[in-house]
Protein backbone atom coordinates (compact mmCIF):
# COMPACT_ATOMS: atom_id res chain seq x y z
CA UNK A 1 0.00 0.00 0.00
CA UNK A 2 1.26 3.54 -0.69
CA UNK A 3 0.28 6.48 0.86
CA UNK A 4 -3.02 6.64 -1.19
CA UNK A 5 -3.96 3.42 0.34
CA UNK A 6 -3.40 1.51 -3.22
CA UNK A 7 -2.07 -1.71 -3.76
CA UNK A 8 0.88 -1.53 -5.73
CA UNK A 9 2.03 -4.39 -7.59
CA UNK A 10 6.02 -4.54 -7.13
CA UNK A 11 6.80 -3.81 -10.82
CA UNK A 12 4.97 -0.61 -10.61
CA UNK A 13 6.98 0.92 -8.37
CA UNK A 14 8.73 3.82 -9.65
CA UNK A 15 6.60 4.47 -11.97
CA UNK A 16 3.98 8.25 -11.79
CA UNK A 17 1.38 8.81 -9.14
CA UNK A 18 -0.90 9.32 -12.72
CA UNK A 19 0.14 6.08 -14.06
CA UNK A 20 0.33 3.55 -11.00
CA UNK A 21 -3.14 4.68 -8.83
CA UNK A 22 -6.78 5.10 -9.99
CA UNK A 23 -7.47 8.52 -8.78
CA UNK A 24 -11.25 7.50 -7.51
CA UNK A 25 -9.44 5.39 -4.82
CA UNK A 26 -8.29 8.19 -2.75
CA UNK A 27 -11.31 10.66 -3.43
CA UNK A 28 -14.08 10.95 -0.87
CA UNK A 29 -17.06 10.66 -3.29
CA UNK A 30 -20.75 12.25 -3.08
CA UNK A 31 -23.26 9.49 -2.64
CA UNK A 32 -25.63 8.62 -5.59
CA UNK A 33 -28.67 10.93 -4.03
CA UNK A 34 -26.31 13.93 -3.82
CA UNK A 35 -25.10 13.58 -7.17
CA UNK A 36 -28.58 12.96 -8.44
CA UNK A 37 -29.65 16.48 -6.05
CA UNK A 38 -27.21 18.45 -8.19
CA UNK A 39 -28.67 17.53 -11.52
CA UNK A 40 -32.51 18.32 -10.56
CA UNK A 41 -30.59 21.80 -9.57
CA UNK A 42 -28.88 22.02 -12.64
CA UNK A 43 -32.10 21.56 -14.75
CA UNK A 44 -33.96 24.61 -12.29
CA UNK A 45 -31.04 26.52 -13.16
CA UNK A 46 -31.57 25.88 -16.99
CA UNK A 47 -34.76 27.29 -16.38
CA UNK A 48 -37.16 23.84 -16.78
CA UNK A 49 -39.35 22.11 -13.88
CA UNK A 50 -37.14 19.17 -12.55
CA UNK A 51 -40.58 17.49 -11.73
CA UNK A 52 -41.79 17.15 -14.62
CA UNK A 53 -42.57 14.00 -16.58
CA UNK A 54 -40.00 14.31 -19.52
CA UNK A 55 -37.35 14.99 -16.79
CA UNK A 56 -38.39 13.19 -13.61
CA UNK A 57 -35.81 10.50 -14.73
CA UNK A 58 -32.99 12.15 -15.91
CA UNK A 59 -31.07 13.18 -13.09
CA UNK A 60 -31.13 8.74 -12.58
CA UNK A 61 -29.99 9.08 -16.26
CA UNK A 62 -27.23 11.64 -15.77
CA UNK A 63 -25.85 10.16 -12.96
CA UNK A 64 -25.46 6.64 -14.74
CA UNK A 65 -23.87 8.29 -17.71
CA UNK A 66 -21.02 10.13 -15.25
CA UNK A 67 -20.00 6.57 -13.88
CA UNK A 68 -20.11 5.33 -17.42
CA UNK A 69 -17.99 8.66 -18.83
CA UNK A 70 -15.65 9.45 -16.37
CA UNK A 71 -15.07 5.44 -15.40
CA UNK A 72 -11.35 5.85 -16.07
CA UNK A 73 -10.88 7.82 -12.23
CA UNK A 74 -11.55 4.32 -11.22
CA UNK A 75 -8.58 2.53 -13.75
CA UNK A 76 -5.11 2.24 -13.43
CA UNK A 77 -3.87 3.34 -16.26
CA UNK A 78 -0.50 1.05 -15.75
CA UNK A 79 -3.14 -1.90 -15.63
CA UNK A 80 -3.17 -1.54 -19.33
CA UNK A 81 -0.26 -2.22 -20.41
CA UNK A 82 0.18 -5.53 -18.33
CA UNK A 83 -0.08 -8.20 -20.92
CA UNK A 84 3.17 -7.76 -22.78
CA UNK A 85 4.82 -10.20 -25.10
CA UNK A 86 8.63 -11.33 -25.41
CA UNK A 87 8.49 -13.09 -28.78
CA UNK A 88 8.99 -11.13 -31.73
CA UNK A 89 10.58 -13.01 -34.10
CA UNK A 90 13.95 -9.86 -33.48
CA UNK A 91 10.99 -7.53 -35.12
CA UNK A 92 12.83 -3.74 -34.60
CA UNK A 93 11.21 -1.23 -36.01
CA UNK A 94 8.13 1.01 -34.32
CA UNK A 95 4.96 -0.40 -33.81
CA UNK A 96 1.65 2.45 -34.53
CA UNK A 97 -1.61 2.41 -33.92
CA UNK A 98 -3.26 5.61 -35.30
CA UNK A 99 -6.64 6.47 -35.72
CA UNK A 100 -8.02 5.38 -32.37
CA UNK A 101 -11.05 6.85 -31.49
CA UNK A 102 -11.51 9.00 -27.88
CA UNK A 103 -14.29 11.20 -26.55
CA UNK A 104 -13.09 13.04 -23.17
CA UNK A 105 -14.80 16.29 -21.12
CA UNK A 106 -13.08 19.16 -21.41
CA UNK A 107 -11.70 20.36 -17.17
CA UNK A 108 -12.60 23.69 -17.75
CA UNK A 109 -16.13 23.89 -19.09
CA UNK A 110 -17.14 19.99 -18.70
CA UNK A 111 -18.06 19.46 -22.70
CA UNK A 112 -16.93 16.94 -24.43
CA UNK A 113 -13.76 16.79 -27.09
CA UNK A 114 -13.20 13.84 -29.00
CA UNK A 115 -11.41 12.69 -31.91
CA UNK A 116 -8.72 10.59 -32.86
CA UNK A 117 -5.21 8.90 -31.32
CA UNK A 118 -2.25 8.16 -32.90
CA UNK A 119 0.33 5.96 -31.00
CA UNK A 120 3.79 4.85 -31.91
CA UNK A 121 6.54 2.97 -29.85
CA UNK A 122 9.52 1.38 -31.04
CA UNK A 123 9.97 -1.49 -28.33
CA UNK A 124 13.00 -2.57 -27.13
CA UNK A 125 12.73 -6.60 -26.10
CA UNK A 126 8.81 -6.71 -25.52
CA UNK A 127 5.54 -5.51 -27.42
CA UNK A 128 2.26 -4.93 -25.66
CA UNK A 129 -1.36 -6.17 -26.74
CA UNK A 130 -2.71 -3.67 -29.78
CA UNK A 131 -5.67 -3.07 -28.05
CA UNK A 132 -4.06 -2.10 -24.39
CA UNK A 133 -2.75 1.02 -26.57
CA UNK A 134 -6.61 1.49 -27.18
CA UNK A 135 -7.54 0.84 -23.94
CA UNK A 136 -4.87 3.23 -22.25
CA UNK A 137 -6.41 6.42 -23.91
CA UNK A 138 -9.88 5.34 -22.94
CA UNK A 139 -8.52 5.22 -19.14
CA UNK A 140 -7.36 9.04 -19.52
CA UNK A 141 -9.94 10.12 -21.89
CA UNK A 142 -12.30 9.23 -19.48
CA UNK A 143 -11.59 11.73 -16.81
CA UNK A 144 -11.33 15.92 -16.87
CA UNK A 145 -9.17 16.59 -19.33
CA UNK A 146 -6.88 18.51 -20.92
CA UNK A 147 -5.64 17.62 -24.48
CA UNK A 148 -2.48 18.58 -23.79
CA UNK A 149 -2.26 16.67 -20.07
CA UNK A 150 -4.05 13.77 -22.04
CA UNK A 151 -1.40 13.65 -24.50
CA UNK A 152 1.54 14.04 -22.09
CA UNK A 153 0.06 11.18 -19.43
CA UNK A 154 -0.78 8.50 -22.30
CA UNK A 155 3.25 8.68 -23.35
CA UNK A 156 4.82 8.82 -19.69
CA UNK A 157 2.56 5.81 -18.87
CA UNK A 158 4.27 4.13 -22.62
CA UNK A 159 7.97 5.47 -21.44
CA UNK A 160 8.05 4.36 -17.97
CA UNK A 161 5.94 0.86 -18.10
CA UNK A 162 7.64 -0.46 -21.52
CA UNK A 163 11.05 1.86 -21.28
CA UNK A 164 11.00 1.44 -25.28
CA UNK A 165 12.97 3.32 -27.63
CA UNK A 166 10.79 6.08 -28.73
CA UNK A 167 7.04 7.35 -27.85
CA UNK A 168 5.36 9.61 -30.34
CA UNK A 169 1.17 10.61 -29.38
CA UNK A 170 -0.15 12.79 -31.41
CA UNK A 171 -4.09 13.99 -30.66
CA UNK A 172 -6.40 15.78 -32.97
CA UNK A 173 -9.93 17.15 -31.47
CA UNK A 174 -12.80 18.62 -31.55
CA UNK A 175 -13.83 20.55 -28.40
CA UNK A 176 -17.36 21.76 -28.48
CA UNK A 177 -16.50 24.64 -25.60
CA UNK A 178 -15.13 25.89 -28.82
CA UNK A 179 -17.44 24.87 -31.45
CA UNK A 180 -21.09 25.16 -29.50
CA UNK A 181 -20.71 28.03 -27.38
CA UNK A 182 -18.13 30.47 -26.47
CA UNK A 183 -15.93 31.98 -29.62
CA UNK A 184 -18.07 29.16 -31.47
CA UNK A 185 -15.65 28.21 -34.44
CA UNK A 186 -16.86 24.93 -35.89
CA UNK A 187 -14.53 22.64 -37.49
CA UNK A 188 -11.72 24.03 -35.57
CA UNK A 189 -9.31 21.09 -34.79
CA UNK A 190 -6.64 20.81 -31.76
CA UNK A 191 -3.68 18.79 -32.55
CA UNK A 192 -1.49 17.96 -29.69
CA UNK A 193 2.22 15.89 -29.92
CA UNK A 194 4.85 13.91 -27.91
CA UNK A 195 7.84 12.42 -29.24
CA UNK A 196 10.84 11.13 -27.59
CA UNK A 197 13.33 9.05 -27.84
CA UNK A 198 13.71 7.96 -31.47
CA UNK A 199 11.14 9.99 -32.79
CA UNK A 200 12.54 12.67 -31.00
CA UNK A 201 16.20 12.67 -31.68
CA UNK A 202 15.62 10.70 -35.67
CA UNK A 203 14.18 13.46 -38.00
CA UNK A 204 13.78 10.32 -40.53
CA UNK A 205 11.74 8.21 -37.97
CA UNK A 206 9.45 11.28 -37.64
CA UNK A 207 8.89 11.53 -41.13
CA UNK A 208 8.21 8.14 -41.42
CA UNK A 209 5.77 8.27 -38.32
CA UNK A 210 3.83 11.28 -39.86
CA UNK A 211 3.74 9.64 -43.69
CA UNK A 212 2.37 6.28 -42.32
CA UNK A 213 0.06 8.89 -40.44
CA UNK A 214 -0.97 10.12 -43.26
CA UNK A 215 -1.65 7.39 -45.38
CA UNK A 216 1.53 7.75 -47.96
N1 LIG B 1 -5.00 24.51 -23.38
C1 LIG B 1 -6.23 24.00 -23.40
N2 LIG B 1 -7.27 24.82 -23.28
C2 LIG B 1 -8.49 24.27 -23.31
C3 LIG B 1 -8.74 22.91 -23.47
N3 LIG B 1 -10.08 22.70 -23.47
C4 LIG B 1 -10.63 23.92 -23.32
N4 LIG B 1 -9.68 24.89 -23.22
C5 LIG B 1 -9.75 26.35 -23.08
O1 LIG B 1 -9.87 26.73 -21.73
C6 LIG B 1 -10.04 28.13 -21.75
C7 LIG B 1 -10.79 28.60 -20.53
O2 LIG B 1 -10.76 30.00 -20.60
P1 LIG B 1 -11.57 30.97 -19.63
O3 LIG B 1 -11.36 32.38 -20.09
O4 LIG B 1 -11.20 30.64 -18.21
O5 LIG B 1 -13.07 30.50 -19.81
P2 LIG B 1 -14.20 31.11 -20.76
O6 LIG B 1 -14.54 32.51 -20.33
O7 LIG B 1 -15.34 30.15 -20.79
O8 LIG B 1 -13.45 31.19 -22.17
P3 LIG B 1 -14.04 31.08 -23.65
O9 LIG B 1 -14.07 29.63 -24.02
O10 LIG B 1 -13.04 31.85 -24.48
O11 LIG B 1 -15.40 31.70 -23.67
C8 LIG B 1 -10.70 28.44 -23.09
O12 LIG B 1 -9.80 29.20 -23.85
C9 LIG B 1 -10.89 27.06 -23.73
O13 LIG B 1 -10.77 27.08 -25.15
C10 LIG B 1 -7.61 22.07 -23.59
O14 LIG B 1 -7.70 20.84 -23.72
N5 LIG B 1 -6.39 22.66 -23.55
ZN1 LIG C 1 -13.74 23.62 -22.47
Amino acid sequence: MDAKNTVIKPWQQGLSDHVRTAPAASAPRPSREEAEAAVRTLIAYAGDDATREGVLDTPKRVVDAYDELFQGYREVPADSLDRTFSETSGYNDFVLVKDIPFNSHCEHHMMPFFGLAHIAYKPTDRVVGLSKLARLVDTYAKRLQTQENMTAQIATALEEVMKPKGVAVMLEAEHTCMTMRGVAKPGSLTMTTHFSGTFRDDPNELVRFMSLLRGK
